[in-house]
């Protein structure tokens, strides 16, 4: 199989301040990598050097190009990134922003084809958007304008889906809606998708291989299976889980600690 992305020795610094140092990650094309890590590690900063949104050194190579040696709107036919904290422009519509994920395929002076409103009318009817299209987006609620933005990536048709918590904000319902329908269409179009994840029981149901950061490196990339131990979530998170295997890959159970052990002081204590 082909790889949709490849870096090697990926390095970003912001505002001097090294954040990246030195990345290799290769992601079938295809395939599915979640992208789980502390906060802080740097999983966002990774998202937006493969989209060639900020500056960085080494080599990156999507769909055979270089995001820094094309333009933007080339790049934009070819990879979408759904953000974490989106900007949305005041007064504008659902519908309306889902739609400026066409923006890269229209011609310069050009107004959208039927084409394009069948795309984005057949996004919205499969994440079940008709009741929110009309509203004016800054009004939606932290859920609903997550599953508007992905609409709006989606819209952009792109060969590469870079998401970045992309369930945060969605109840267990949404979650499932949202992370199925992108695993369909990866399987329906040979779309390649990299997840920023905090779930970590998600992102190996929904991954194919997880790549672990932690303070700006790559510390284990494999099998879910391999790659999430409670050991290793314990070292890099500082957490305490117990990983219990399943037939859709591992679970992660969060163990609550020695103050949920046994009955502390104030338990029992006060009126009934
Ligand atoms: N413009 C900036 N200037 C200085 N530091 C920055 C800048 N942008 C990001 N950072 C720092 O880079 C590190 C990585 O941030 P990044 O957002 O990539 O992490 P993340 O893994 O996506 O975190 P989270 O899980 O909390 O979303 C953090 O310590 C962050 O504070």
């Amino acid at each position: 199989m082909s790889a949709a992305i490849t870096c090697r020795n990926l390095r970003v610094s912001r505002d001097r301040t090294p954040i990246l140092h030195g990345v290799d990650l290769t992601v079938p094309a295809g395939s599915w990598v979640s992208l789980v890590g502390p906060n802080g590690s740097g999983k966002t900063t990774l998202m937006f050097a493969l989209a060639g949104l900020i500056g960085s050194t080494g080599h990156v190579e999507i769909e055979g190009m270089t995001p820094r040696g094309v333009g933007r709107r080339r790049l934009a036919r070819t990879v979408a990134m759904m953000p974490q904290r989106p900007v949305v422009p005041e007064g504008v519509t659902a519908h309306e922003l889902i739609a400026l994920g066409r923006t890269p395929h229209i011609p310069r002076f050009g107004t959208e084809s039927a084409s394009d409103v069948v795309v984005v009318d057949t996004i919205i009817h499969r994440l079940d958007l008709h009741d929110l299209a009309g509203r004016i987006a800054t009004t939606l609620s932290g859920g609903e304008l997550q599953r508007v933005v992905l609409a709006r990536a989606l819209a952009q048709q792109p060969r590469v889906l870079l998401l970045d918590e992309p369930t945060s904000a969605l109840d267990i319902g949404h979650q499932q809606q949202v992370l199925d329908l992108v695993d369909e269409l990866r399987r329906e179009t040979g779309l390649t998708v990299v997840a920023a994840m905090h779930d970590l029981t998600s992102a190996a149901q929904y991954g194919e291989r997880l790549a672990l950061l932690a303070d700006g490196r790559v510390v284990a990339d494999g099998p879910p299976g391999e790659v999430l131990t409670a050991e290793r979530i314990a070292q890099v998170y500082g957490a305490r889980v117990e990983v219990v295997t399943r037939a859709d890959g591992p679970a992660v159970l969060p163990l609550r600690g020695a103050a949920g052990a046994a009955p502390g002081p104030l338990d029992g204590a006060g009126p009934a």
